[in-house]
């Protein structure tokens, strides 16, 4: 495709003789930000650091703007920035002289390197610490500078393997402020196993699953899978689960325990508000109504289907 910045066929690849990822194919455009969900050892680090020329992959093929990555990985390098799992800081230099060395790696003309470095830390907010040692930075400025090293030469795509991981949730906040601001001059991938989190900030989310791509697709296509099809209702007067299945839209009805019930719902438009009126017609004095979340793990079972 003429379009799609980086390209990705048939990817597999195979630590020892365990598959950690099979088959896994997609594309993606020139701007956005993907998200590339999945549980916790379902492929997302080896996908990324086969991305980003990090491991050579077993089987497939990564094409970066029109370059392959295995046959010419210095010219097609140049197109990305990675930042992995662990940040690659040195915690002894002061995030100036970390960025600037970063700068010299990524070849950046010494006399554009001074410019570069102090863009770069203005782009991630970070300048007032440029002198300070990276050990001595908190951990979501760490993960800043981490950013920062991916995007300081400027790269039209960066690759984030779980970049708010281990943050706490004010430093979540600011990440995903940072990513969202840098993706609006080129495509950012990150990756994480939260599904609120690809929610919040992404336009299109690739989902992997034992090393198979099982969803690739708008966010909005995404959310069809979402939709909460269950109620958890607690009625005092316990009345008996035949009762429920009266109710429009109420397909069927387990009894839990005590007064609650679990609804399994066809139709979920109004359907609260029919339960709630039903509930006050037979008097069940209804104390709490609440749509169950959808769990990554029914989300995956519903794809994989
Ligand atoms: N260096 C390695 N040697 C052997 N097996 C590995 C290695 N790295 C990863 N694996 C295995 O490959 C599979 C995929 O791992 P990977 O790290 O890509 O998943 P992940 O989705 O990034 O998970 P996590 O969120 O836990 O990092 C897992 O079963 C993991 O145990």
């Amino acid at each position: 495709m003429d379009t799609s910045l980086i390209s990705v066929s048939n990817l597999s690849h195979r630590y020892n003789t365990q598959w950690a990822v099979r088959g896994v194919s997609f594309d993606l455009p020139k701007t956005g930000i993907y998200g590339l969900l999945g549980s916790n050892g379902a492929g997302k680090s080896t996908t990324m650091n086969v991305m980003s020329g990090v491991l050579k992959q077993t089987e497939g093929e990564v094409i970066v703007g029109g370059i392959s990555l295995s046959k010419d990985p210095i010219a097609a390098k140049k197109l990305i920035g990675f930042l992995p799992q662990h940040a690659p800081l040195h915690p002894d230099t002061t995030v100036e002289e970390y960025l600037t060395n970063c700068g010299r790696l990524r070849k950046i003309p010494g006399n554009e390197l001074k410019a570069a470095v102090n863009e770069v830390m203005e782009k991630v907010s970070i300048a007032h610490f440029s002198k300070r040692l990276i050990r001595n930075l908190s951990g979501g400025y760490q993960q800043r500078v981490g950013i920062a090293q991916a995007i300081i030469h400027k790269p039209a795509l960066i690759i984030l393997d779980e970049p708010t991981n281990g943050l706490d949730p004010n430093q979540i906040i600011e990440v995903r402020k940072l990513v969202k601001d840098i993706a609006k001059e080129r495509a950012v991938i990150f990756s994480t196993h939260i599904l609120t989190e690809v929610h919040a900030i992404c336009d299109h989310i690739l989902m992997i699953d034992r090393g198979k791509l099982v969803f690739s697709g708008r966010t909005q296509e995404f959310d069809e899978y979402l939709k909460p099809d269950t109620l958890f209702v607690r009625l005092l007067s316990a009345p008996p689960v035949e009762e429920l299945l009266h109710v429009e839209g109420v397909n069927s009805a387990e009894h839990l325990g005590g007064a609650d019930y679990r609804l399994k719902i066809v139709n979920a438009s109004g359907i609260a508000e029919r339960i709630v009126s039903e509930s006050v017609r037979r008097n069940w004095r209804m104390e709490a109504i609440h749509a169950e979340k959808t769990s990554l793990n029914d989300v995956f079972s519903e794809l994989s289907k």
